[in-house]
């Protein structure tokens, strides 16, 4: 700020025919005193830079563990559904919010400092050309209050429209192997431009605002620098002011006028943090449905019975398909049962109810005689071992997948588990347990067996198997079928299986028949494959009569 001041300073000097520059000063140690005061500006324009910028990264790290973290608590049923919205949270949302609240807030504040010092300094100097110029900062901070507002609907809207376009694109990307078997390239492209477009548009809607809003601006700073520059002419043809003091007064405006023009950036930026930053904290401070802390936590390794009571269960994005109505099933200790029915008669949702991944809408699903509810979802889902239909594996070594859910498991435990899994080719691999695999990398019996061994490696008191309806190739669909086989023989396990193949449905100790959302049938295999005109008959008939046959 001193640099306008002693340049109108040198300029009286130099014009002058008494020379006087300012507290006895010469020429060269103005010059000195101010490329000092360069200097220090120097590193305190470093020192804020730095310091901006890391607390800026900080901030965005922090923001993205705690979405992050926020996310992974939240009931599958939320997330599974904006998979791309949140990443798109995740990455740049919590950027724009970093942003929006360091550099944005020093170089704002900074602005604050300039202006408020070269007002100071301007009235010093002249308080009329003051009042003229400063009639100028009204009409612009309206303009900038309702630019700003208009900013933040705007960036929140643009900001949802991201998240879509990332959800679109996650979808194809993470399918690519369907959508280029299917020859959909063009249609996910065209679903991905309709998205891409419909930001263009709400970002051409910004642009607009933003152009008028700096044009107008910046035409008022000109216009007043002109009224400035006419009325403080006349000033000095007046001996009011010295040339000295006008250059200063302009120079000043110049700068106060720049600092307006980052003070109304610094609040647009803001806006658009605060639009970012409610996404954010939505997600942020959301109480998942299924709450992680509510409920006892289930010690150890528990034994017991489990008992579907009168379960309807409705999907929340589709309430009208009553799924489960009526559902009554129990498994004792130690007990293996074998769901069949046919397929979306709500087998899977059984399993996924189980591992509270969803809460029955009426009944009750107890273990030992208390609601599972009752427990916290974490310790309940410790007691179970889960193989899904289709596997999913992580990047990372075949090890490690094997023990992620158990991290700490010694390689014994591990090539145990492989071993009972009947995950022999992991010995065949040149560096066995430290291959490297990824979520593709793996034939499906083989992922199925990998599961099978993380499921085994966790000794848990409950098994959901989700048999694969996919045929896998003959000697696979054996050694899967084989791992599954010596699960069911363990009479460690209490073990529900959504069977498909007639040779795990017979290897159960009870069957039971998911029809209409409950039970109709239950009995041992024999028992029912008995009995004429069973639903049992009905749903696995082709396989039945091959076996007759
Ligand atoms: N996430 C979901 N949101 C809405 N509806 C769903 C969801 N998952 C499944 N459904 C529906 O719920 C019903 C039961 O599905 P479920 O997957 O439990 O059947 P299933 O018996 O396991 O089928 P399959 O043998 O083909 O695997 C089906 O009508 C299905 O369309």
């Amino acid at each position: 700020m001193s640099v306008p001041f002693t340049i109108g300073r040198l300029i009286d000097y130099f014009t002058s025919p008494n020379p006087d520059l300012f507290l006895g000063l010469t020429p060269t140690m103005a010059a000195a005193s101010l490329v000092g005061v360069f200097t220090l500006g120097a590193c305190a324009n470093f020192g804020r830079s730095l310091l901006m910028r890391l607390s800026g990264l900080r901030i965005i790290a922090r923001l993205r563990k705690d979405t992050y973290a926020s996310a992974l608590r939240q009931e599958v049923n939320f997330i599974e559904n904006s998979e791309g919205d949140v990443l798109s949270r995740l990455s740049v949302d919590t950027n724009i919010v970093g942003e929006s609240v360091t550099g944005n807030l020093s170089d704002g504040l900074r602005a604050v400092v300039t202006g408020t010092v070269g007002v100071g300094l301007m009235f010093y100097l002249s308080p009329t050309l003051t009042a003229l110029m400063l009639a100028i900062v009204p009409p612009i901070s309206l303009g900038a209050v309702l630019y700003g507002r208009y900013l933040k609907r705007l960036s929140k809207r643009t900001q949802e429209a991201l998240g879509k376009m990332s959800d679109t694109a996650q979808e194809s990307i993470s399918a690519l192997r369907t959508v280029q078997a299917s020859n959909a390239e063009k249609h996910a492209l065209k679903l991905f431009a309709k998205d891409v477009d419909s930001v263009l548009g709400l970002q051409r809607k910004e642009a607009f605002a933003t152009a008028t809003f700096y044009g107008s601006t910046g035409l008022a700073g000109n216009v007043t620098i002109l009224a400035l520059l006419g009325y403080g002419g006349t000033l000095v043809s007046r001996g009011v002011i010295s040339v000295g003091d006008l250059s200063s007064l302009l120079l000043y405006s110049a700068y106060v006028g720049g600092s307006m023009g980052q003070l109304s950036s610094f609040f647009t930026t803001l806006m658009k943090g605060v639009g970012a930053g409610t996404r954010i904290f939505d997600l942020l401070e959301r109480e998942p449905v299924i709450a992680p802390s509510k409920g006892t936590v289930l010690e150890g390794r528990a034994v017991g019975t489990i008992k579907f009571e009168g379960v309807r269960f409705a999907y929340p994005k589709r309430r009208d398909v009553q799924v489960l109505d009526g559902f009554d099933l129990e498994i004792k200790p130690g007990e293996s049962v074998a769901l069949v029915g046919k397929s979306g008669s709500g087998k899977s949702s059984v399993q996924a109810l189980l591992l509270r991944f969803y809460d029955p809408d009426l009944g009750q699903i107890k273990f030992n005689g208390t609601d599972i509810r009752d427990y916290t979802p974490a310790s309940w889902r410790s007691q179970i071992g889960l193989v899904p239909q289709d596997p999913v594996l992580f990047s990372g070594t075949i090890a490690e997948n094997i023990a992620y859910d158990r991290p700490d498991a010694s390689q014994a435990e591990i090539e145990e588990a492989a071993r009972l899994a009947n995950c022999e080719f992991v010995w065949d691999f040149p560096e066995k347990f430290e291959t490297k695999i990824n979520k593709n990398s793996l034939s499906g019996g083989q992922r199925q067996r990998v599961a099978i061994a993380r499921a085994l490696l966790k000794h848990a008191s409950i098994l959901c198997l989700d048999e694969a309806s996919a045929a896998l190739d003959g000697a696979s669909e054996h050694k899967v079928n084989d791992a599954i086989a010596k699960i069911l023989q363990s009479r460690t396990v209490s073990c529900l299986i959504v069977a498909h193949r007639l040779s795990t449905i017979q290897r159960a100790e009870k069957v039971a028949v998911l029809d209409e959302g409950r039970i109709v049938e239950i009995g041992t295999y024999k028992e029912l494959a008995s009995r004429e005109g069973s639903k049992f008959r009905e749903v696995m008939g082709a396989q039945i009569a091959a076996v007759e046959y």
